[in-house]
């Protein structure tokens, strides 16, 4: 188990490969998930990257630390984890929020990125009046009571079946969240507004989406995509808001295509 303590928290990640030899890729999950769902995509790209997975304070083994967050405390925390590691640059791919965290990132060290993929995340994410309530019914009545909307909007219904004995792991994933780390991070997304920001990157941007996505719809990302020069776009097709677990295999085709583009690598 690879784990580090960082401002005053325990971290726990998971680098695959040597940093001083590929080019580095870090993978930033999602609100209720842990770094398990980038394993299929890491497992396809480990030959030719080095590969930074973690899971963010208050998810997975991590921490909690003090609650609630702010997008910055996260980003935060991933600049100390990739100074630690002597990672100088590389290619973030922050999911929903880990896309929050991945700008943030930018505007605070964009000396660590190199380039960005925004995979089902936007600009800004929900209303504050949405995740008032999200908060308010998971502080009554724990994540369990919201699971099922939130599963919905993360996985299409092809992948929802009752026999499908992976959707039961991702529902457990969810719901053995800690709650305090969970409503968090609810509040960190409330607070976050990048509108003005993502019209100053100037890194290469693929936003990507799945075509089912519920949270982040495919309209949503496409106007993200529309406020950054020079951003690609792209829909994964038969995937909710979670690609990387629906469709690995198109998700690393997609990001193959543009880690290997001239406007990547120019
Ligand atoms: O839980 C959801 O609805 C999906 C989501 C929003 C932000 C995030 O990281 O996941």
């Amino acid at each position: 188990m690879q784990v580090t303590r960082l401002n005053d928290i325990t971290i726990h990640y998971r680098l695959i490969g040597a940093v001083a030899e590929k080019p580095v890729l870090v993978f930033i999950n999602s609100l209720g998930t842990d770094f398990r769902i980038w394993g299929d995509v890491a497992a396809c790209l480990s030959d030719q990257y080095a590969i930074l997975l973690y899971d963010k304070r208050g998810h997975g083994l991590s921490d909690i630390g003090q609650v609630p967050y702010a997008i910055e405390d996260l980003a935060t925390d991933l600049a100390g984890l990739l100074d630690l590691l002597a990672v100088k640059s590389a290619i973030i791919c922050g999911l929903s929020v880990g896309g929050l965290i991945a700008q943030s990132l930018y505007q605070r060290r964009p000396d660590l990125v190199r380039a960005l993929v925004l995979a089902d995340t936007a600009h800004k994410i929900g209303t504050a009046e949405m995740w008032a309530a999200r908060i308010a019914a998971i502080e009554a009545h724990g994540i369990e009571a919201v699971a099922d909307a939130v599963l919905e909007r993360w996985f299409t219904p092809a992948f929802r079946r009752p026999e499908n004995v992976a959707f039961a792991c991702y529902r457990n994933m969810l719901i053995r969240q800690p709650v305090p780390g969970y409503v968090g991070t609810c509040a960190a997304i409330r607070d976050a507004d990048y509108t003005e920001a993502a019209r100053r990157i100037a890194v290469p941007v693929l936003c990507l989406v799945g075509d089912q996505d519920g949270s982040t719809p495919p309209d949503l990302v496409r106007s993200t995509a529309g406020l950054i020069p020079g951003a690609r776009f792209e829909v994964i097709r038969d995937a909710g808001h979670i690609p990387c677990v629906e469709q690995p295999e198109a998700l690393t085709r997609a990001l193959l295509s543009f880690f290997k583009s001239p406007e990547t690598n120019r």
